[in-house]
């Protein structure tokens, strides 16, 4: 495998581009029972303000931990070598973030860095008001009072989409769909205006459809808030969508960062190629029955693997064929 390929348009790593978040040759090992764990190798990563890096890669390649690690959130059993500089939304400041002590880290995260997780059932506590959590990390930040906590909550309610905010930020939990529990999870994550979110796999948890309402509320964001976004994600379409840089990890390294369009166009390393060839394009699966259908003389072609069912030969009609298949990540 390559090292870290830069593709022409990527974010390059200089001192004259202002970064929210630079990792440099981050390095983070777990101490288990069976031995060391090496699950980051040596990454280089950067993030502009405003920016949308998607972070993908198969299971394990270490998304997740180079993620946790921005946050300063690394179990105990974990060793780091290398620097995260995170920078403050104004850019007067910077942290890095391996250096800090608890304490620090506690006041870097929701003012500098806040984080989207998965599943917002488990993220939010049942037994407060939303507004109480969403005002959680003011109160915790510095001195608002009630009232004002209180407006703020129902401000950045109405912008993350919740209706009626005035009267659903005394509502619990429960009282919410799962789509509008990630829409709070995001206010809650915006609430001290930080200069990047990491939310990993986002909308994973969600429908279909309630996924691209979230992916158009981290696009606004994004756009109205200038926040950057750090998104780990396994698929493909929501990459296309919304990121515009990507890293491919593959066995804790970073091995391509380039510019979204120039990834899907000209993949540079051999891993990101094959990732990509993974993904099912539709056009490419009608263009491929209906080669095979030309090379019958009857005029009919096996359906693609994805639509054929366990035990089921029949074949499928050339031209209908690939109808019955819905990739999830067709980008094209
Ligand atoms: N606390 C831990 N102790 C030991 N090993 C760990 C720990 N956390 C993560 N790992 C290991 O680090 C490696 C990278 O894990 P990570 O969760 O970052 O992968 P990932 O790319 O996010 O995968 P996925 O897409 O499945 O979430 C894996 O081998 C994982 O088993």
């Amino acid at each position: 495998m390559s090292a870290t390929t830069t593709t022409q348009g990527a974010p390059a790593a200089s001192d004259d581009v202002r970064h929210v978040v630079e990792i440099r040759d981050l390095a983070v090992s777990f101490a288990t029972d069976a031995g060391a764990v090496r699950a980051v190798d040596g990454v280089d990563l950067t993030v502009r303000p405003g920016e949308v890096l998607a972070v993908v890669g198969e299971s394990g390649s270490g998304k997740t931990v180079t993620a946790s690690t921005i946050l300063g959130l690394l179990p105990e059993n974990a060793t780091t070598r290398g620097a995260v500089v995170l920078s403050n939304k104004a850019g007067t400041d910077e942290h890095d973030i391996v250096a800090l002590s608890p304490k620090q880290l506690r006041r870097v995260r929701g003012t500098d860095v806040a984080m989207v997780f998965q599943e917002p059932s488990a993220a939010l506590n049942p037994v407060f008001t939303i507004g109480w959590q969403i005002t959680e990390g003011l109160r915790a930040h510095g001195a608002v009072s009630a009232k004002e906590g209180r407006a703020r909550a129902v401000e950045i309610l109405a912008r993350v989409g919740i209706p009626d905010p005035e009267e659903r930020v005394d509502h619990y939990p429960h009282q919410f769909s799962g789509g509008q529990k990630q829409r709070i999870i995001i206010a809650m994550a915006l609430v001290l205006d930080p200069g990047l979110i990491v939310a990993d796999e986002p909308t994973t948890a969600l429908d279909v459809t309630v996924q691209a309402e979230i992916l158009d509320l981290l696009r606004r964001v994004r756009d109205e808030f200038g926040t950057a976004i750090v998104l780990i994600t396994h698929n493909m379409g929501v990459v296309a969508d919304l990121a515009d840089t990507v890293a491919v990890m593959y066995q804790g390294k970073v091995v391509e960062q380039a510019a979204s369009h120039d990834l899907f166009t000209d993949p540079q390393d051999d891993y990101t190629k094959r990732l990509l060839g993974s993904v099912p394009r539709i056009g490419e699966a009608r263009e491929r029955t209906a080669a095979r259908a030309a090379a019958r003389p009857d005029g009919w072609a096996e359906a693609p693997p994805s639509s054929r069912r366990e035990g089921s030969r029949s074949p499928t009609r050339a031209g209908s064929a690939g109808r019955g298949s819905r990739p999830s990540a067709a980008w094209t």
